[in-house]
C-alpha cells in the first residue's frame, strides 16, 4: 500500500491558520491530521468544532480526526457532520469499542483505533477485521514536540503479523515522526505518517512535507 503524510495542525500557527491550511493544500500532504484533546483523557485541551469548521471550509484534503477524548461515542456523529473523513478513537477510552466502530462507519467515515505506547497491539485481535486504520502512538498523547519512543517499530511489526486485518488496513504512526525515523517506520510496515513539529517548525514546511514524502517513498531501498 502507498504511504501518505498527514501533517498535524496541532503544530500550526493558529494566528495564521488559513495560511497554514492553504500551504497544506498546495503540499505533498495527502491528509490533514486533526488532534482533538479534552483535558480528561489527556492532560491538555486543544480545539473542537469551531476549528473543525474552519478546517472544513478551507482544507482541500481529507480530515483525519484523532479523538483523544473520553467516551468518544458522544461526539462521533458531530465530527462526521463537521467534515471528518477518518475518525480515530482510543482503545483506552472506549468501553464498547465494537459499537463505537460501527457508529463511525455508520456515519460514513473510516474508523480507526489508536493505541497508547503501553497498550499491546494483540488487544486488537478480535476487532481488527472491522478496522480501516490503526494508529500507533509513538509518544504519550497530549502534546506535540515529544521524543519518539523506539518500541514503536516492534509494535508496528507485531501488528503487521496479526491475522484478520483487511488488506486495506492503514497503519498510522503519530508522535516524534521526522526525517530521521520515517524510513525505518515505513520499513517496519507503517503507511501513514503524522508529523507536527517536524513540519511546522521547519523553515519551509511544504519542503519538509515533500522531503518526508520522498524519504518514505524510497524507504525500502534505504539502509536504516
Ligand atoms: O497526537 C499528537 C499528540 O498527542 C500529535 O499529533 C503528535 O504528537 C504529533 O506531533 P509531533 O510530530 O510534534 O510529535
Amino acid at each position: 500500500m502507498k504511504h501518505l503524510i498527514a501533517p498535524s495542525v496541532l503544530a500550526a500557527d493558529f494566528g495564521n491558520l488559513q495560511r497554514d491550511i492553504e500551504m497544506l493544500n498546495q503540499s505533498a500532504a495527502e491528509w490533514i491530521h486533526v488532534d482533538v484533546m479534552d483535558g480528561l483523557f489527556v492532560p491538555n485541551i486543544s480545539f473542537g468544532f469551531p476549528v473543525m469548521e474552519t478546517l472544513r471550509k478551507h482544507a482541500g484534503k481529507p480530515l483525519d480526526v484523532h479523538l483523544m477524548i473520553t467516551d468518544p461515542d458522544r461526539y462521533v456523529e458531530r465530527f462526521a457532520q463537521a467534515g471528518a473523513s477518518v475518525i480515530t478513537v482510543h482503545y483506552e477510552a472506549c468501553t464498547h469499542l465494537h459499537r463505537t466502530i460501527e457508529a463511525i462507519q455508520g456515519a460514513g467515515c473510516r474508523a480507526g483505533v489508536a493505541l497508547n505506547p503501553h497498550t499491546p497491539v494483540q488487544l486488537l485481535q478480535d476487532i481488527l477485521p472491522m478496522l480501516d486504520l490503526v494508529l500507533i502512538m509513538s509518544v504519550n498523547p497530549g502534546f506535540g514536540g515529544q521524543k519518539f519512543i523506539p518500541n514503536t517499530y516492534k509494535k508496528i511489526a507485531e501488528l503487521c503479523r496479526l491475522p484478520g486485518a483487511k488488506d486495506s488496513l492503514i497503519i498510522e504512526v503519530d508522535g516524534g515522526v521526522d526525517s530521521g525515523n520515517i524510513a525505518a517506520l515505513r520499513k517496519a510496515g507503517a503507511h501513514a505518517f503524522v508529523a507536527g513539529s517536524a513540519v511546522f517548525s521547519a523553515p519551509d514546511p511544504a519542503a519538509m512535507i515533500a522531503e518526508l514524502n520522498q524519504i518514505a517513498s524510497i524507504a525500502f531501498d534505504v539502509q536504516v
